[in-house]
């Protein structure tokens, strides 16, 4: 039978999606020097207000896991948002066993080993479908995993990957989880408007990326390989999921 195709890398992503050279792509390098302080940012703080028992399930989904969150009550608002967003699902990105890259976003250049994003609609649309392709559709908050030590608020999610290591599988989540737990004590960020940073690459992201890492354990980092998906010689670990940075095309990082 024919091998369903592997799935092609980012450099060849523009044959199919020519966005991929757009505007406003992400992931990008967040050159610190040049981003700029708006006071704005603070006086109308990001508000984060997660319910503890929106997380229905875990999915692997052939290129990620992804928490799938039932909206109700898991909203965010202020900051660079001009309306209130709600959570769908979370995911991550990384890099190889024991290595240092892997996150999305870099910072002067530095990478981490994962990176986390916490993916948010527009309430202003009917509902996430209409909103992923519209320029204030979505909502990212990212936040950079550094190898240290173990995560408690994650353990619960990591320790679920071994039950999912085929693409579509899902084990559902019984427990109460409240996904505030994976943000940073310091809620400073830097902001700018960049787009989804797998295909379809739509230009219809608020970045919103929190300047402090969460430590996780190696063992953490390392559960996230239990996760397996097709390579071009069968299946394999995952691994290297992450799209490197893009051009930043002029636009301005806002930070806090
Ligand atoms: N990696 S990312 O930019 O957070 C992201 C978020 C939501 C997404 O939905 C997608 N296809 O329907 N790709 C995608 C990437
Ligand atoms: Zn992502």
């Amino acid at each position: 039978q024919v091998a369903s195709p592997v799935p092609q890398g980012p450099n060849k992503w523009h044959e199919q999606f020519p966005i991929a050279k757009g505007q406003r792509q992400s992931p990008i390098d967040i050159v610190t020097s040049n981003a700029k302080v708006d006071k704005a940012l603070s006086d109308n703080p990001l508000k984060v207000s997660y319910s503890n028992n929106c997380c229905q399930s875990v999915t692997n989904t052939g290129a990620s896991f992804q928490v799938v969150v039932d909206g109700a009550g898991t909203e965010i608002s202020g900051g660079p948002l001009d309306s209130t967003y709600k959570l769908v699902q979370f995911h991550a990105h990384w890099g190889p066993l024991g290595g240092d890259e892997g996150s999305e976003h870099t910072v002067d250049g530095v990478t981490y080993p994962a990176e986390l994003h916490l993916v948010h609609w527009n309430q202003k649309y009917k509902d996430v479908g209409e909103a992923v392709d519209k320029p204030d559709g979505l909502a990212v908050i990212g936040v950079f995993f550094s190898r240290g030590k173990e995560h408690a608020g994650f353990k619960p999610i990591s320790d679920l990957f071994a039950k999912v290591p085929r693409k579509a599988d899902k084990v559902d989540i019984s427990f109460n989880y409240d996904p505030a737990c994976l943000l940073p004590a310091r809620r400073d960020y830097w902001t700018y408007l960049g787009s989804l940073t797998t295909p379809p690459l739509f230009e219809s992201v608020t970045w919103i990326v929190m300047k402090d890492p969460v430590e996780v354990s190696a063992e953490q980092l390392a559960a996230l390989r239990n996760l397996l998906w097709e390579t071009p010689s069968g299946e394999g670990q995952m691994c290297n999921n992450y799209r490197p940075p893009q051009p930043l095309q002029g636009r301005l990082v806002r930070s806090t």
